[in-house]
């Protein structure tokens, strides 16, 4: 029996926050792009069968990073939000397989993924009826703040986490869920968000807090550090 999984990379944002000459996901970290060091991750783990990658429209990078030819990426067309990447990928699998396989859907962004990670989602939820997602507890004091900058509130921390990627649903399942919360104009950041506007309760999946998305410009350095320590074996 085929117990592999896929994976989906969108890949298709402009990074404006971190306000650099071209999207973040292509962004040169420890002398590679932070979109391979994401691809090589997946690729490298041995149950992941493949990944389909949503770009946006004439990526003029894509072209240029020469990926070797045995790597099993396919690529699609992004959408105007990452939602609609995610879906436009999803719609693309589905054409490539019969199987309805688990997929887990991960951003270019997050270089720092470890297969210890992906292995303890495969772990907790290949017998899930619904999947789940990787996170991180929140450890700090949480601060709701008014535009003014003034502290609103202390908000209480028990049970909030830090929700990261991947996110592994199955197919048909999380296609459906996205395209009915988009016909509902329901706004969703993630796909659990999806999942849990069909009703359905997606698990959480303690991760490690080093697998951080690349957003701002201090966020590069953080990443470069990170993977520093994990290919030493330094990080626990
Ligand atoms: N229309 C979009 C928007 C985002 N993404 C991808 O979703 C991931 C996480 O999104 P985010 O961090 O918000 O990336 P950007 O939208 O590029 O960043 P910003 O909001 O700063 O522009 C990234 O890998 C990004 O490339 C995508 O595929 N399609
Ligand atoms: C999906 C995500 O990584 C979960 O934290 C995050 O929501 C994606 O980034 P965005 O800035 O919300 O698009």
């Amino acid at each position: 029996m085929n117990n592999k999984v896929w994976a989906v990379v969108p890949a298709a944002g402009i990074g404006s926050r971190m306000q650099a000459d071209r999207p973040k996901q292509y962004l040169i970290l420890n002398n590679q792009p932070v979109i391979v060091h994401s691809l090589q991750r997946l690729i490298s783990h041995p149950l992941i069968e493949g990944v389909v990658v949503a770009l946006s429209a004439n990526d003029p990078y894509w072209p240029s990073l020469n990926l070797p030819s045995h790597w099993p990426i396919h690529t699609t067309l992004g959408g105007e939000h990452r939602a609609d990447s995610v879906s436009n990928a999803l719609e693309f699998l589905k054409n490539l397989t019969q199987r309805d396989p688990w997929v887990l859907v991960h951003d270019a962004a997050r270089p720092c993924i470890r297969h210890s990670d992906i292995d303890s989602m495969l772990q907790q939820l290949s017998d899930d009826p619904v999947g789940g997602i990787l996170g991180v507890p929140l450890s700090e004091t949480i601060k709701r703040v008014n535009a003014d900058n003034t502290i609103e509130a202390t908000v209480d921390r028990t049970g909030l986490w830090r929700a990261s990627t991947p996110q592994m649903f199955r197919l048909r399942g999380l296609a459906e869920a996205l395209t009915q919360a988009k016909q509902c104009n329901i706004n969703v950041t993630d796909e659990a968000s999806a999942m849990e506007f069909m009703g359905l309760v997606p698990k959480m999946v303690a991760g490690h807090a080093d697998n951080i998305k690349i957003t701002l410009p201090q966020d590069l350095a953080l990443a470069a550090l990170f993977l520093q320590q994990q290919n030493n074996g330094e990080a626990a």
